[in-house]
């Protein structure tokens, strides 16, 4: 784990550990061992430590956070290394993340390739630096620094850290000739000031007043989560005798390691990976599938899905033909794009030569026949079956052989799409969240027919557009939208029983999710829902009216197509469930009109409106979803539950802190959900979504604390025993 050996007289500690040179037990007893062994060799005059592959250690074995500790802690390693008489180097590159960081802050010199990047990320596994980091960075970059690096957790290239004192050389070419060069220029001891806890932390004049500004910036930015604020508190201790400020990091960190965050926001690092991994069948996987390269693109629609589709590809590099139906609809379109962009100039998040390259990339066109050559096209247009499978039949007969074709449908069943062509192969659900530039979330929905080759390249699409990947199956709405439609109904019956929609909000936001269902709503338009129910009613025949009250015998909620037919779309017409300023504002104001209309809604239908608690709001928004995520589990449409929470988190917003849906229901306890999802089912018996799913009760009522990590398995069994 770690390789001794020795160049003339420098002992080159080097640590092995693929694929990240994470420090398990072994990589910290390596090089315990290491700085021992070579003070104890009197032909060594000075040590390096270094990363084999393609880093130096990028942080702490995370997956050895929940397990019995082992061998040194990093701290005592850490203190092992300071206070070692020869002087040890730290040559750096790729990620010198968290512990790796810690252990480079312990070393007497800091040198790295000019490629470097260095970070604290521990913030968002819910953690802080606990092995000094949070001691020594204020000491080399000042407080300001420090508590912005290790509050947001941002990787620093190596230029940056050379400017804040994080680094004392970078160079260029082979990192071990350098830093065995750079370690002969070295006096034989250790000057005082290069073991940091000698220094005293930079910028304590202003100690107070950094505190408070990086303070209200977490609590703006990262509401409800505690580790922030543990960081700057641990922070700030570095002010205090090297001991003593070591001493609180130690206790603050307890705390965080202990705390259901940390655990969830370490279990969402695992499921975020995890959630890139699919499998379909034995001949249908991640192993056996590889993706065709895409080097070209088409967008057909350019309304608020297809514009943001269109940056999202230009931005990663990829020429895009964006089609519409006519001029006036493609003018639109392509202001819209160039708005985006101008946006993220604005922001400073790219330069106007970049943006100007993007739309060098831009082919605006009002032909479907300009598709004829591209490798890949994404239809975003509207949310009408019948427009779908006239554009795949017309795309089938446009397009090469090899093209691959996306539909961007929310809803609506790709394997229908599908046989609109005769590439049903090649057919598959790209199915991206609004604002498509922004949310992370991509949801790929395969058909019965998608070959693995074209589910391997639209999961590699992801990754190349920076967008996480999730594989699901066809079904209405799939897994994201299949959901939601729970928490959102729930949602419209708690405004019918007596919530109103910014107490129904304010409780959601509470619970972490960064808006409620009615400001999503009135983001999103009010149009889009309206549509996906018209087009449900005209699929199964039957008719929605605003006095509809029952659907096929199920309870329906007719409030959101009240306002809908009030012209109230949301925050492009400046009225929705809020009112706006102006269109297209985003600050929500409560509207007294939405008010009269939901009270009077209650008075024409007989509902008697009552006070509802947080809780109520908190079990049946969640709870009802939780119960269709089993449901899907159950399935196969999702095919294990880490690709549930994945969805929630980077599609809705989801609070990290909780780790998604299905861990939340897994810390509540399985059985607790049950009981009040039954507990609900008997008191809406009209909503047969509140039906227990059987993989739930199975799980809940195994008397057993059944691990996330065989739900989905306990979900196969359960199928084929039907
Ligand atoms: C009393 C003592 C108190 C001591 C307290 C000490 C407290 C600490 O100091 C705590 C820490 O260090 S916490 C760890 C801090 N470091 C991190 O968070 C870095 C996490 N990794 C990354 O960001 C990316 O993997 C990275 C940027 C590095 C690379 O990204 P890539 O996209 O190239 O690769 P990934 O797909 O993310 O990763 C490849 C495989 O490596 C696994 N992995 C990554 N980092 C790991 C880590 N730190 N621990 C364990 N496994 C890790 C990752 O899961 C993936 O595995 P597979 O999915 O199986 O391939
Ligand atoms: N708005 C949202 O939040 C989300 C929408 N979606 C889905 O994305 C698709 C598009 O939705 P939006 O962008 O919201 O709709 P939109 O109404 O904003 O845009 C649709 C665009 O398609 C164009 N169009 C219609 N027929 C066309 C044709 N034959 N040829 C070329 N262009 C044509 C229209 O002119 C319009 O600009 C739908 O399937 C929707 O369900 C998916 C995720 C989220």
């Amino acid at each position: 784990m770690v390789d001794y050996r020795t160049v003339k007289s420098v002992a080159v500690l080097e640590v092995n550990n693929p694929p990240v040179n994470a420090l398990s037990y072994n990589v910290r007893q390596g090089l315990q061992d290491g700085i021992e062994r070579a003070n104890k060799d009197k032909e060594i005059k000075s040590i390096i430590i270094i990363g084999k592959g393609r880093t130096y250690p990028a942080g702490a074995d995370i997956s050895e956070f929940s397990k019995p500790h082992k061998g040194p802690n990093l701290i005592e390693v850490g203190l092992g290394i300071e206070s070692s008489r020869k002087p040890v180097i730290s040559a750096i590159h790729g990620t010198c993340l968290g512990g790796g960081l810690e252990i480079a802050l312990f070393s007497h010199y800091r040198i790295a390739l000019e490629s470097a990047k260095v970070g604290f990320p521990e913030v968002a596994l819910g953690l802080l630096p606990g092995a000094h980091g949070t001691q020594r960075l204020p000491r080399v970059a000042g407080m300001a620094f420090a508590m912005e690096i290790i509050t947001s957790g941002r990787h620093v290239s190596a230029r940056e850290a050379l400017q804040h004192g994080i680094l004392d050389k970078l160079v260029k070419g082979n990192l071990l000739s350098e830093s065995l060069d750079f370690a002969a220029s070295l006096p034989f001891s250790v000057p005082h000031n290069r073991r940091l806890r000698n220094v005293p932390a930079k910028g304590a004049e202003n100690a107070d007043r950094i505190f408070e500004v990086a303070l209200n910036k977490v609590k703006q930015k990262q509401n409800g989560f505690i580790a922030p604020i543990n960081c700057l508190k641990a922070v700030k201790a570095a002010l205090l005798p090297y001991e003593e400020g070591a001493k609180i990091e130690r206790e603050l960190f307890m705390e965080l390691l202990t705390s259901g965050q940390a655990k969830a926001q370490q279990y969402v690092f695992f499921a975020e990976r995890a959630a890139t991994r699919w499998y379909v069948s034995n001949e249908k996987n991640q192993k056996k599938c590889s993706a065709v390269p895409v080097k070209t693109t088409g967008v057909i629609g350019a309304g608020t899905m297809g514009s943001g589709i269109v940056v999202t590809l230009l931005r990663a590099g990829l020429p895009v033909i964006l089609v519409e139906q006519d001029s006036q609809n493609l003018e639109r379109g392509v202001n819209m794009i160039k708005g985006i962009l101008q946006g993220s100039v604005n922001l400073k998040r790219m330069t106007s030569q970049q943006m100007n390259k993007c739309l060098q990339q831009l082919t605006p066109a009002q032909s479907l026949d300009s598709l004829h050559n591209v490798d890949l096209v994404i239809e975003a247009v509207f949310e009408n079956l019948k427009l779908k499978e006239e554009i795949f039949g017309k795309l089938d007969e446009i397009c090469k052989q090899q093209t691959i074709l996306c539909s961007n449908t929310s809803t609506l069943d790709i394997d229908k799409i599908a046989r609109a062509t005769k590439r049903p192969d090649k057919v598959i659900g790209t199915h991206f969240f609004a604002p498509a530039f922004v949310m992370p979330l991509l949801e790929n929905v395969y058909g019965t027919k998608t070959s693995g080759e074209t589910i391997a390249t639209v999961m590699n699409l992801g990754k190349t557009i920076r967008k996480i990947p999730v594989l699901v199956k066809t079904c209405h709405g799939f897994v994201a939208n299949r959901m939601l439609a729970r928490y959102q109904t729930e949602a419209s019956f708690l405004l019918e029983e007596g919530c109103l929609p910014h107490e129904y909000d304010q409780v959601m936001e509470e619970f972490g999710f960064p808006m409620g269902a009615f400001k999503v709503g009135d983001l999103s338009g009010l149009d889009i829902g309206y549509r996906i129910r018209q087009e449900l009613a005209k699929a199964n025949g039957y008719t929605v009216t605003t006095d509809t009250r029952y659907i096929q015998g199920e309870r329906f909620s007719s409030l959101a197509d009240k306002l809908y037919e009030l012209g109230r779309l949301g925050r492009k017409t400046g009225k929705g469930w809020y009112k706006y300023d102006r269109p297209g504002a985003k600050e929500a104001f409560v509207d007294p009109d939405v008010t009269d209309i939901i009270l009077k809604h209650c008075k024409d239908a007989g509902i008697i409106r009552r006070k509802i608690s947080t809780q109520e709001i908190v079990e049946r928004s969640m709870y009802s979803s939780i119960n269709e995520g089993f449901r899907c589990l159950e399935d196969g449409v999702a095919s294990k539950p880490e690709d549930i929470d994945v969805i929630w988190l980077h599609g809705f917003g989801f609070p990290r802190y909780r780790g998604g849906p299905m861990y939340y229901a897994s810390t509540i306890g399985l059985a607790e959900v049950y009981d009040r999802i039954c507990y609900y089912h008997k008191t809406f018996p009209e909503s047969s979504y509140w039906v227990p799913s059987d993989l739930l009760r199975k799980l809940a009522t195994s008397g057993r604390n059944i691990p996330m990590s065989d739900w989905s398995t306990a979900a196969t069994v359960n199928k084929s025993r039907l």
